[in-house]
């Protein structure tokens, strides 16, 4: 029997390219950012992220990360602006992130790695749903925001308090009533190339939005992130931890910044 894949010594990201060989593709993602490397561009317009707070549905462990999933039938909560052409409807939300505050998100600074990486997903409405937008080169569209160890994050709390009823993969609650802009640091500076998807399918159809500026979270908020599984109930115990992907070949891709 197969294993799925995972991030793990024997179904990590140095296996993927088994299953999934566009691993080793033109345009994977994350990279590491070098923000000297980044060319200015003032044709960049401002992101505008308006999302409604009504269209939260759950939160769900999916045994790799656990993800908040937004009702995505209407324009209620799109990303426009920024790099993009068009609106983007926000799908879901979920983390990166390590054993300890030294690693676990998956884009890095100048080689530095974060505790913590946010994503927010975003797909193309020019297509008629996620899945058929994930298989275009401008179908998805990804905000990355980094976690830094600093002040409790009241923020993100109302997201680790639900972490309790979703310890084990597969399962899932309610999670409603919640407004992802609350997420998302004062500057909306960023940094954006064309990359992937970071987890199997891999897919290069990802425009990556990453903001520079960090938001904070405590170690104690970290603990709660750790205090998920892999596993599923019944299984031998294995913590979610460690659940990044690392920086991919930039392949001559050009990096471009919002700001001076
Ligand atoms: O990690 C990221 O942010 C990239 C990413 C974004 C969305 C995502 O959705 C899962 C998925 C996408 C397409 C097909 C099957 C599964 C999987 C990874
Ligand atoms: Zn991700």
């Amino acid at each position: 029997m197969s294993h799925g894949w995972g991030y793990g010594p024997t179904n990590g990201p140095d296996t993927w390219g088994a299953d999934f060989p566009v691993a080793n593709g033109p345009r994977q993602s994350p990279i590491n950012i070098v923000p000297k490397e980044a060319q200015y561009d003032s044709s960049l317009k401002a992101l505008k992220l308006r999302y409604d707070p009504s269209n939260a549905k759950g939160i769900l462990n999916n045994g790799h990360s656990f993800q908040v999933d937004f009702v995505d039938d209407t324009d209620s909560s799109t990303l426009t602006g920024g790099p993009i052409s068009g609106t983007y409807r926000l799908k879901q939300f979920h983390f990166h992130w390590g054993a300890s505050d030294d690693r676990g998100s998956e884009h890095t600074v100048n080689g530095v790695k974060f505790p913590c990486e946010l994503h927010l997903v975003h797909w193309n409405t020019q297509y008629p749903s996620f899945g058929e937008a994930a298989s275009q080169p401008d179908g998805l569209a990804v905000v990355g925001v980094f976690l830094k160890i600093g002040a409790a994050n009241p923020r993100i709390q109302k997201v680790l308090d639900a972490l309790d009823s979703i310890k084990t993969k597969g399962k899932q609650t309610t999670f409603t009533n919640f407004d992802a802009k609350t997420l998302l640091p004062s500057s909306l500076d960023y940094w954006t190339y064309d990359g992937s998807l970071t987890t199997p399918p891999l897919l290069e159809s990802v425009t990556w939005i990453v903001l520079k500026e960090p938001i904070s979270v405590s170690p104690a908020q970290m603990a709660k992130f750790r205090s998920l599984l892999f596993t599923g109930e019944g299984e031998a115990p294995c913590c979610m931890v460690d659940n990044y992907r690392p920086p991919q070949p930039l392949k001559g891709r050009q990096l471009r910044a919002s700001f001076k």
